[in-house]
């Protein structure tokens, strides 16, 4: 098999995130106000505050306002509503962030409802859901799938009639990934913990997309010569970053392929910034009188 294609998360999002610069510079220049996104943040895990300073970094650079809010490991599920009900209500907010997971007394579901749909970039509220379901197009689809589907795309890979088997059923990427594949009409098949033979499955793969955060769980013999393969996962081992592929050896087999680092990580932080700026533009857009800067 000759080399893969590298499907280049880092650099797409470069250019996608330049081109948003651009755009918000252009309604700054105009009198409009920045776009703003609350970034939430509940407790101390390394991997969250990585992220986290991750996201308000290229929120900067493409000239989003980040309001970050460090909050207490041990708040309550009411307190950190109280926080929501008032960036519900900011009109210099469009986005509402709250990095997950929480930890575990506070009840994720109850948070999740609390978002406005309206700012809920990250796709999660059960609207917004619907709205992918319903293929509805101005609702936010999470960051992750919308920015798989943002590289595939890029790399004029096809979905329509594909095959395409996505292992993991979480409900950051899985799940939402699963409908957002069905929308480009692919035929789609979530492996999970219970799924009885994984390897018959993602045999049967056009295209493979690992959610597990499992190192090395997708091996050379698990994947069919010429499939696309798509990494999701990150995970750290002896101080190194991998993902769910056994990179390596998988990329010998492969027409395409996503490294980790530098593959879906970025395309997720970049589909967080399209959302935040796709609300923007509807609330000035509904707005204008109270945004327009006096
Ligand atoms: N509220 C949310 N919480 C979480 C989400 C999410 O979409 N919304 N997704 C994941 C983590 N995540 C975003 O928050 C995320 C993970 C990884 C990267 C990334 O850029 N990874 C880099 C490597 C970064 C490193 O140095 O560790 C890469 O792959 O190149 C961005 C975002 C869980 N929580």
């Amino acid at each position: 098999m000759s080399e893969p294609i590298i499907l280049d998360g880092k650099a797409l999002s470069q250019k996608l995130r330049e081109e948003l610069r651009k755009e918000v510079e252009s309604y700054v220049s105009a009198g409009y106000r920045k776009p703003g996104l609350a970034v939430v943040l509940v407790g101390d895990d390394p991997a969250s505050q990585v992220y986290v300073k991750n996201k308000i970094n290229a929120c900067e650079k493409v000239g989003i306002e980040s309001f970050f809010y460090k909050l207490d490991k041990s708040i309550l599920t009411e307190e950190l509503l109280d926080v929501i009900a008032e960036l519900n209500s900011r009109d210099e907010i469009d986005g509402i962030l709250i990095q997950l997971p929480l930890p575990s007394q506070i009840d994720q579901g109850e948070v999740i409802l609390a978002i406005h749909p309206d700012k809920d970039v990250d796709g999660f509220h059960p609207e917004n859901m619907g709205k992918l379901v319903a293929r509805m197009e101005d609702g936010f689809i999470p960051c992750t799938p919308l920015g798989i589907d943002l590289l595939l795309k890029h790399y004029d890979i096809e979905l329509k009639g594909k095959d395409v088997v996505i292992v993991g059923a979480g409900f950051i990427v899985g799940r939402p990934l699963s409908l957002l594949m069905l929308w480009r009409d692919a035929t789609v098949t979530v492996c999970h913990i219970h799924t009885r033979d994984l390897k018959k499955h993602t045999l049967g793969a056009d295209i493979l997309v690992s959610a597990t955060g499992v190192p090395g769980l997708i091996k050379e013999d698990m994947v069919r010569d010429g499939a696309i393969v798509i990494d999701v996962g990150i995970s750290k081992v002896d101080g190194k970053i991998v993902g769910d592929v056994d990179f390596n050896k998988v990329k010998g087999k492969v027409s395409a392929i996503t490294p980790v680092p530098g593959g879906v990580g970025p395309m997720t932080v970049t589909g967080l910034l399209m959302n935040t700026v796709k609300s923007y533009r509807k609330r000035i857009r509904t707005h204008s009188t109270s945004t327009m800067k006096p």
